[in-house]
Formats: structure tokens, sequence, C-alpha cells
């Protein structure tokens, strides 16, 4: 299945009006395809993550994940939802300082009720995906910053998410960095069929990804195609 926004529309309080902040977006994306959302500052583009996520609600439209209508949810059924079916990987890795790189995973899965040995088991598979098979036993001070950014990634995935959302994850990364980031990206969003939304203003390192839609003024001006 897939991430589905339908005619979302969403309004913020703004003095005696409201400004809209995303105007009758409609986006699907398929398992196994990432659509990067790409526009200027204040465009909307954080706020279609939200909706996404499922961390707000818009005005109107419909938020559908893995063929699941999230409208009409109870807010401890989107809890649940976000839990089993949502990764998210910010801008700041935002990893604990105690943990080693394996264990940053593992709480994720343990939180979910995985067994410890299942999820050590995971968390390893993961960290060898994005390239830190050697380095699961150091801290976040003992990594460079692509390399926090490439355990934030494998951490997003540990509960086999549907749905990845992705902001701006090249921010604090130099040009080759975030380039091998986003490649990165890509071929997760391939190997492990989430449904991928990236969401950044720099366009230079989107050559390797499946569909560009771009967020003017709340709009969708090119919606992502198949
Ligand atoms: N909580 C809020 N209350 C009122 N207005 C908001 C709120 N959050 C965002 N906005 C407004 O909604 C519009 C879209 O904001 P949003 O953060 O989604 O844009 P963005 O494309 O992610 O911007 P940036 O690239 O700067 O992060 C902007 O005009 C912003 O000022």
């Amino acid at each position: 299945m897939s991430l589905n926004l339908t005619d979302i529309t969403l309004t913020y309080p703004d003095g005696d009006s409201r400004l809209t902040a995303l105007d009758n977006v409609t986006l699907d994306v398929p398992k196994g395809s990432l659509a990067a959302a790409i526009g200027p500052s204040g465009s909307g583009k954080s706020s279609l993550l939200a909706v996404a996520a499922t961390l707000i609600t818009p005005d109107t439209g419909t938020v559908t994940i893995d063929g699941l209508p999230t409208t009409g949810m109870s807010r401890g059924e989107l809890t649940d939802l976000r839990r089993h079916k949502i990764g998210m990987v910010f801008q700041q890795p935002n990893l604990l300082p105690s943990l080693t790189a394996a264990e940053q995973l593992q709480v994720m899965a343990q939180l979910n009720g995985r067994s410890p040995a299942k999820a050590r088991t995971r968390a390893l598979d993961l960290l060898d995906a994005v390239g830190l098979a050697d380095l699961a036993g150091r801290r976040p001070h003992q990594l460079s910053g692509g390399q926090r950014q490439r355990v934030n990634i494998a951490r997003a995935l540990m509960n086999k998410p549907t749905v990845l959302l992705v902001d701006e994850p090249t921010s604090a990364l130099d040009h080759e960095r975030g380039a091998a980031i986003i490649d990165l990206i890509t071929r997760l969003t391939h190997q492990q069929a989430t449904a991928t939304v990236l969401v950044t203003h720099d366009r230079t390192h989107l050559t390797a990804v499946d569909r560009i839609a771009e967020v003017h003024d709340g709009r969708l001006l090119h919606p992502a195609q198949s």
C-alpha cells in the first residue's frame, strides 16, 4: 500500500483571519517510491510533512496510510498508527548521548514490544545497510555528522514503517555528504519498500529521486507522477 493525501487544505490562525498553508493538495506515494517535496521557505513543506505524519489534522481532506483513512481516528489510534506505520527523520538527529548506535535503534523496537534479541538483529542489519556495521558500538559524540544522520535514518526504519517522512536531512552536512544521504534514502526506499516523502529546499541533490513535487504558496505546482 502507500501514502495518499487527498484534497488537503490546512489553515492556521493569522490575526483576525486565517493563513492557508496547504491549498487543496493531493499527493499519492506508492510503496517503494520516493517523492521529493521542494519549494521556498514558507511554501508549506513542513506543514505537508506534519499532515502526512498525522501530527496536524487538516481542515479538509484525507490522509490514508497503508489503506487506512485516518479521518476520525482517536488520539490513541493515531499514536498507535504513527508508532507502527510511520518513520520520521528530522534535520537534527536527536540521538540519545549515552546510547551506542545499535542501542539507539534497539530502543525503538523494544518500545514496540519486540524481543531484545530480534531488536538487536534488526538493528545490526540496518546499521549494515546504512554503512555503519563497524560502528555499532559507538556513541553519538564518537560519530561524524553524516554518520549520526545515518543512525537517525536507520532508527526511523526500525519498526518497518510503511511511510518514511524526511525533513531537510542534509541541512547540517556539506554537499558531498548531503548527496550521499539522499542516495542512501533513495536506496533504502526501494530496499525497505517505504512510501517516502523527502522535504528539501535544495534541488541540487535530487538527481535520483523518483518524483519531484513542487510546493508554492501551499499548492503543488507539479503533482508527482508515477
Ligand atoms: N503554527 C503556525 N501558526 C501560524 N502560521 C504558521 C504555523 N506554522 C506555519 N505557519 C505558516 O504557514 C506557512 C507554511 O509554513 P511551513 O513551515 O509549512 O513552510 P516551509 O515550506 O516548511 O518553510 P521552511 O522551508 O522555511 O521550513 C508559512 O506562511 C508559515 O508562516
